[in-house]
This record gives structure tokens, C-alpha cells and sequence, in this order.
């Protein structure tokens, strides 16, 4: 019998795991001196907007793109933001930090796969910053990410 290969969404937590780990990362974002000024005007509903967002990348539920957005508008509120480099090495360093805190999961599977994500993702989000408008198709899907090579956990 094959074992079950859990999505990267179960095997983090699921829903709570995902709202908690972007509650924690935008009170550290907003006490953040290079990233506050960025975010200080995010709305209310950001933080779980993220949470459903990365969700539904990793397997979850899709409320992001039936109640929240979908691909192309998660790229649209990076339009003329003009990240740089810094800003988005310090996203990243904060994010993990946070999930080493609420002890998200530290298998080497589990977090290369959510490493690579957070470095296409941030990149895609740097780049589409720099203008006013974006080369992405309005149907883009939602991408969905798995475990890459390894292909699941070590020890499900
Ligand atoms: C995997 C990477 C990322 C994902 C999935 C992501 C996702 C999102 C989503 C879903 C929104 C819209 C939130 C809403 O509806 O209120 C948003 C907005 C935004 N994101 Fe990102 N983001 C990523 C990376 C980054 C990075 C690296 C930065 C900057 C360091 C950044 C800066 C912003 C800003 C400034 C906004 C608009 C905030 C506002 O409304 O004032 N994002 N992002």
C-alpha cells in the first residue's frame, strides 16, 4: 500500500497554520524599519488575503480566488510599488524567522519546497513593482506548487 502524499498545505497546518504564520509576519513587517514605510497603508483584510492567497498555492482550499482575487490581482497590487532587492530579502528573512517561531514544520522537504516558492513568488512581485503595468495575462491561473524533487515528505 502506497502511503498518501499530503499537499504542502496539510503537511504546514492547514488554515490556521497559514493565518497565524501572516498575522505574525505583518506585525513584524509594520515594527520593520525598511519595510513599514511600504505597508503602512495595507488594508485591514491583507494579512489573511496573503494567508488564503499562499493556501491555495500549496494545495489548500481555493478562497483566494473564489471570494478574495485571483493571480492577476494579487500581481496588480505590486503594480508601481518599486521594491528593491533589500526589501524583498528582508520579506523573506521575516517570513522564515516567523515560521521558525510557530514551529512550522523544518523537514528538509517541507522547506525547500516552501523556500523555492517564496523566491519565485517575491521575484515575481519585485519585478512587477517596477512599472505601472504588467505582462501577465488577466487569466492567469493560480499557480500550484508541490513538493518538487523529493516528491513529499521524507516521513509522512
Ligand atoms: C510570495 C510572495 C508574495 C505574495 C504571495 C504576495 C501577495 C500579495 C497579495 C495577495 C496582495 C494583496 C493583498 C490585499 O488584497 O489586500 C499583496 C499586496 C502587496 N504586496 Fe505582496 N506578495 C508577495 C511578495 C511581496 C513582497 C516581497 C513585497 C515587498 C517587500 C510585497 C509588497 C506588497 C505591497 C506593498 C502590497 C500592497 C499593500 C497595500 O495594499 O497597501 N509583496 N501581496
Amino acid at each position: 500500500m502506497t502511503a498518501t502524499i499530503p499537499t504542502l498545505f496539510e503537511w504546514a497546518g492547514g488554515t490556521p497554520a497559514f493565518e497565524q504564520l501572516f498575522n505574525k509576519f505583518y506585525d513584524k513587517v509594520l515594527a520593520d524599519e525598511l519595510l513599514e514605510p511600504i505597508f503602512k497603508h495595507m488594508s485591514p483584510q491583507h494579512r489573511m488575503h496573503v494567508a488564503h492567497f499562499v493556501s491555495e498555492v500549496f494545495g489548500g482550499p481555493k478562497t483566494y480566488s473564489e471570494t478574495e482575487g485571483n493571480h492577476y490581482a494579487m500581481i496588480s497590487k505590486h503594480l508601481q510599488k518599486h521594491l528593491t532587492e533589500a526589501h524583498r530579502k528582508r520579506w523573506i528573512e521575516l517570513l522564515l524567522q516567523t515560521a521558525d517561531e510557530l514551529s512550522l514544520p523544518d523537514d528538509p522537504e517541507f522547506r525547500s519546497a516552501f523556500m523555492a516558492y517564496l523566491e519565485w513568488g517575491t521575484r515575481i512581485a519585485v519585478l512587477n513593482s517596477q512599472t505601472d503595468t504588467t505582462t501577465e495575462s488577466s487569466d492567469t491561473p493560480m499557480p500550484v506548487w508541490g513538493w518538487g524533487v523529493p516528491g513529499g515528505p521524507y516521513n509522512p
